[in-house]
């Protein structure tokens, strides 16, 4: 069946599904119109008109698609529409739920799918992306990819941009200012109502809400993160030991000797996740020292990140890495050299399979006059992304570094009485850094290793860093 666009605009207008006046929406606001597209059921002939339409978009697009494609229309104006869209394109239907079974699966998800399965979200009207919002996430959190959104009419007032800007591949069938443009044209709206409705999208733009915004990683538990496909295993048995000991904690022993950086490991071994070393920095370490560091490792469940911060040229870093990859766990480095840099580590770790090796890659520093760019931090993103099967995650400041929810935030730069040293070291508290900084795992240097008691402020730092965690993750 050919679809007439024009000619849904105007049967919708007749059955009084678009309609135009003063209106007080959802959020208070009033409005020049409102789109009632509920009513759209009584209307057969008028519904199929527009699922006509919704299908031949998806089956223009589907074609480009590899993996097993669903659909899944946002609750509950979407829903007929999406269940007759699935009938006519043949391809299956999910439902999100509105809210979690709290019994039986507890799934947000009904219907059939595999993880990595495409979802095209099918909604009626975008005004914020709010609403589409939820149900991406819902999706995301259940291991699907959305890969496509589609909304009947776009109230042109930002949230095709907001929904873009986060990934989201979207398309309108219909926006507002072609609806009123076209029922001028057909005498069904007087020049003073089309000029109404247009200065009305014109002063009622939403403002994207970026910094109140929170990414989907922050708002994951690890154990959900720790099983999606694309998790490097190493950052995988970060969120284990994480899970396993209750700690987001990762102590710098910066101190100037082999026996001191042992004494300190084993006092702050049962509170940590990591424990990372300056090894360079300090006097008298022997391969002795090294030894007894992993066997502390292995007793108390720990890794050991070796912060070399490498930014060489690739060849260079390789044959440092090679000097590291029997010991350490994990390493740092600049993105500075780019990629390739990335790839001689990748060579060693894969020529080293029995060790469960990774990078965390600096993208951000704590101190202040430090030279990275915005430019530079979304080029070190890339590589990240580039190269997520070593690596566990980025080094940074900010809470929308990093979206993904398979890498890890680490935040250094964190203290509970001071603000600064006297070096351009700049602190913050541990719930800052986990709620409004975004970190997954934070680093306590001096705060812990100069106490009188360290490990007793390795507990306290402990305890009120992963309560943060459990705090964030359950206000989400
Ligand atoms: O941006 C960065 C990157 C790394 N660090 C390292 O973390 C610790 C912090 O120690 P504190 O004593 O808690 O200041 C240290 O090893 C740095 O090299 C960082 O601080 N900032």
């Amino acid at each position: 069946m050919a679809v007439d666009r024009r000619s849904i605009i105007t049967n919708l207008y007749d059955i009084n599904a678009l309609k135009f006046g003063t209106f007080q929406l959802k959020s208070g606001e009033l409005s020049k119109y409102y789109l009632d597209l509920r009513v759209i059921v009584s209307y057969p002939k008028i519904l199929k008109q527009v699922c006509t339409l919704v299908s031949t978009t998806i089956l223009k697009d589907e074609a480009n698609s590899k993996n097993q494609v669903r659909l899944c229309g946002v609750p509950y104006t979407a829903l007929p529409i999406a269940t007759i869209v699935s009938i006519d394109t043949n391809l299956p239907m999910l439902i999100r739920r509105k809210e979690q079974k709290t019994y039986g699966t507890k799934k947000l998800i009904d219907g059939e799918y595999s993880c990595g399965d495409d979802v095209i979200v099918i909604e009626d009207v975008i005004t914020s992306g709010a609403s589409i919002l939820e149900t991406v996430i819902d999706l995301e959190k259940s291991n699907l990819n959305v890969s496509n959104v589609i909304v009947l009419v776009d109230r042109q007032q930002g949230g095709m941009q907001r929904l873009s800007e986060r990934g989201l591949k979207i398309n309108s069938l219909f926006n507002i200012t072609e609806i009123v443009t076209i029922l001028k044209e057909e005498g069904k709206l007087s020049d003073e109502v089309y000029q109404s409705v247009i200065g009305y999208i014109i002063n009622n733009q939403i403002q994207p809400a970026k910094e109140c915004e929170k990414p989907l990683r922050t708002q994951l538990e690890f154990k959900e993160r720790a099983e999606l496909l694309e998790t490097s295993k190493i950052a995988q048995k970060i969120f284990k030991i994480s899970l396993e000991k209750k700690s987001n904690l990762c102590v710098a022993v910066d101190v100037d000797t082999a026996d001191k950086l042992l004494d300190i490991a084993e006092k702050v071994a049962p509170h940590i996740c990591i424990l990372k070393t300056h090894i360079d920095a300090i006097n008298g370490v022997t391969d002795s020292t090294i030894n007894d560091l992993q066997l502390l490792a292995k007793q108390y469940n720990f890794l050991i990140m070796e912060d070399r911060k490498m930014a060489d040229i690739g060849n260079t870093v390789k044959l440092q890495y090679k000097k590291l990859v029997d010991w350490a766990d994990l390493v740092t480095v600049h993105s500075v050299s780019g990629g390739m840099m990335l790839k001689g580590i990748q060579e060693v770790i894969n020529e080293n399979t029995d060790h469960c090796r990774g990078v965390f890659i600096v993208a951000e520093l704590s101190c202040n006059g430090n030279l990275i760019s915005e430019q530079y931090i979304k080029e070190t993103v890339k590589i990240a992304e580039e190269y997520k099967d070593i690596v566990a995650g980025l080094v940074c400041q900010s809470h929308d570094v990093i979206s993904s929810p398979s890498l890890l935030q680490l935040t250094p730069g964190v203290n509970i009485k001071n603000t600064n040293d006297n070096l351009g070291q700049q602190y913050q508290s541990p719930s800052d850094i986990i709620l409004t900084k975004g970190a997954d795992i934070a680093v306590v240097g001096r705060g812990i290793y100069q106490d009188d008691n360290p490990a007793e402020a390795a507990k306290v730092y402990k305890e009120s860093l992963w309560n943060t965690y459990l705090e964030r993750v359950s206000n989400s």
